[in-house]
């Protein structure tokens, strides 16, 4: 993905007519394959200076795919008038200098920090233990299970990366699974027996909260059952992924 910049100029006596052209010039943007998204933003310190933020698939898709498809000339029939008040217009590559603040909290703090997390997965694996259909893939599993699970998740969820440093990361998950030959009811069965948990182990039961930790459990089990198919072609080694709120951030009123 790269990320275009065009900087304008526009005197207040043209700003009204601008927004309004650029509104209709965003219309066309939404239907372009190879735009990811945009956002128009107006300065406060100096309101003349405006900057359109395009981000596009690749740089090429943008000057060949887009520039060269039938959206242009309605896009460019918007825009023409202030051509000339442009200041900038550029291509940036993303780096990896990239996060959040703290605005927002985590996850794994809303969720009440890595006690609440070793909680569920206490009372996860009681469960576990006692099923008919899942109990037999846990027979051997360590004691120290329910919390290194505990520990992956508070990594994923925004905590502390302490599965990274002391057990091995993304790759020592994924050994845990391999071959196991996971089948869907039994993914379907580790779920319920989860979100059962989450109420007996005291974890918000927020909407915002609940959505986003039900995002990552579908994701996080459906890969766990692809990958520990015989003979799966699997990602051997990545980072351990991060998982955050979604489109529905916690209310705090
Ligand atoms: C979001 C989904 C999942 C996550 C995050 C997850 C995480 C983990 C982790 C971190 C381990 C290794 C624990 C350690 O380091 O000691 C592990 C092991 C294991 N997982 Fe999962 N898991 C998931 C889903 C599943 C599902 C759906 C099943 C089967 C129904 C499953 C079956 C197992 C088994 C059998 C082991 C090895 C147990 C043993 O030590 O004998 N996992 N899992």
């Amino acid at each position: 993905m790269i990320v275009e910049y065009i900087r304008n100029r526009i005197p207040d006596d043209r700003r009204e007519a601008f927004l309004a052209d650029y509104g209709r010039a965003a219309l066309v943007l939404g239907r372009a394959p190879q735009c990811v998204d945009y956002e128009l933003s107006r300065s406060v310190d100096e309101p003349a200076c405006h900057v359109l933020r395009i981000t596009w698939t690749s740089a090429e898709d943008h000057l060949q795919g887009f520039r060269g498809g039938d959206l242009v000339p309605g896009f460019l029939a918007s825009i023409r008038p202030y051509v000339g008040d442009i200041e900038e217009m550029r291509h940036y590559d993303r780096t990896t200098v990239t996060g959040t603040g703290a605005a927002v909290p985590t996850l794994h703090d809303w969720a009440g920090g890595t006690p609440a997390l070793e909680r569920l997965t206490t009372v996860l694996y009681e469960r576990v233990l006692a099923d008919d259909l899942i109990g037999p893939l846990f027979a051997h599993m360590d004691d120290d299970h329910p919390r290194h699970v505990a520990m992956w998740r508070a990594e994923v969820l925004g905590g502390p990366d302490r599965y990274t440093r002391e057990r091995g990361g993304y790759p020592a998950m994924l050994g845990h699974h391999l071959g196991k030959g996971i089948t869907e009811p039994q993914r379907r069965r580790w779920v319920a027996l989860l979100l059962d948990s989450l109420d007996d182990a005291g974890l918000p039961a927020d909407p915002e909260f609940r959505a986003a930790f039900v995002g990552y459990v579908e994701w996080g089990t459906r890969l766990a059952l692809l990958n520990s198919r015989p003979g799966a072609e699997v990602v051997r080694s990545a980072p351990v992924p991060r998982w955050g709120w979604g489109v529905a951030p916690p209310w705090t009123g």
